[in-house]
């Protein structure tokens, strides 16, 4: 007999046919920084999502973390200042989603948020960029590096500690104008950024995670929902990629085990090998003084409390090795 297709018998192309047809859903609207890299990652997510057939719309806002470009970050009330006011948005519903670049998402959510889904890593390895200098090897002695980022820092510090290491920060855009103008020899910055905004090429080269261990999180994009939001849950569940969400989900217990501050440096990278997670760990005194605890782990992980677990368990080899505990 011949199967006609019905809610009980669909097609294959079932899901998308509705949802293309239907008017009377509402799009799926984004609340996004305002950024060139937030806008980018914002986009990001609403053509995967409309190459599934849903509707979406971006909601640009400004927050009070692109406010304050001229304080560090960990002294104006750390990584939260990104997230909080598109929080303010998915919870008046003036937004469905939000998209982060999941090193930015605090270590703990507020009550009522969650992370709906964690997307497949783009590199997640720091860059060296400059336009006089191939390397940091290449840096003439008591070279300025420009970065405000204290795990940055402390890494460099360890590489090279003869070099300046002067506050930078900014957009993407307006921290390579300032190397630009000259008042650095090099500066570092997440690879990922430089290559979704297609500035690939100003990339000298990479640090390996061995010399420059990434920050937990780092080059992975993550969407908040407010939980409960079932329907927008399962609607973004097809963009989930599990190799990043377990790795990026050890390195986050590292931080979340160590106190979650961002006044500290510490720096958290986990990859599978094979169906081993391997991840590696540095924490580093907040005042930047005294040497490097590392630590390293590695488990067969595969599901969440697995990779929890052995962030948990490096976390506590890191403070065995004479690191602290530091609240955000
Ligand atoms: N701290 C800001 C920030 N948050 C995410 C990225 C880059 C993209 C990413 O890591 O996903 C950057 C810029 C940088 O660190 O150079």
């Amino acid at each position: 007999m011949l199967a006609l297709p019905s809610p009980a018998n669909p097609p294959e192309d079932y899901e998308q046919v509705t949802t293309l047809s239907s008017p009377a859903r509402p799009p799926i609207v984004i609340a996004t920084r305002e950024s060139r890299l937030a806008l980018w990652q914002a986009g990001h997510v609403q053509t995967l999502l409309e190459q599934r057939g849903h509707r979406v719309t971006l909601l640009g806002m400004t927050t009070l973390g692109d406010q304050t470009l001229d304080r560090s970050l960990s002294k104006v009330g750390g990584k939260g200042l990104f997230v909080k006011e598109l929080e303010a948005a998915l919870e008046d519903g003036r937004a469905d989603i939000a998209v982060h670049s999941l090193k930015d998402v605090p270590m703990d959510l507020p009550e009522g948020f969650v992370l709906a889904c964690v997307l497949e890593r783009e590199d997640p390895r720091d860059a060296f960029v400059s336009s006089r200098h191939a390397a940091l090897a290449d840096l003439p002695q008591g070279a300025v590096v420009g970065t405000s980022s204290l795990r940055r820092i402390a890494l460099l510090r360890a590489l090279r500690p003869d070099l300046r290491i002067e506050p930078l920060r900014g957009n993407l855009d307006t921290r390579l104008r300032k190397l630009d103008e000259g008042q650095f020899d090099a500066i570092v910055l997440a690879a990922a950024g430089l290559k979704r905004l297609g500035l690939g090429a100003r990339i000298r080269g990479v640090f390996e995670p061995v010399d420059m261990l990434p920050a937990a999180g780092q080059g992975a994009l993550a969407i908040e929902v407010r939980a409960g939001r079932q329907d927008l849950i399962e609607a973004l569940a097809p963009l989930a990629h599990q190799a990043t969400w377990l790795a990026t989900a050890a390195e986050r217990a590292v931080s979340r085990a160590m106190g979650g501050s961002c006044s500290m440096p510490l720096a958290a990278f986990a990859r599978f090998d094979g169906e081993y997670l391997q991840l590696g760990a540095a924490w580093g005194d907040p005042d930047g003084t005294g040497p490097l605890v590392k630590a390293r782990g590695a488990a067969a992980c595969a599901d969440l409390a697995a990779a929890q677990a052995l962030g948990e368990q490096v976390a506590a080899k890191l403070r065995e090795g004479g690191a602290r505990y530091l609240p955000g």
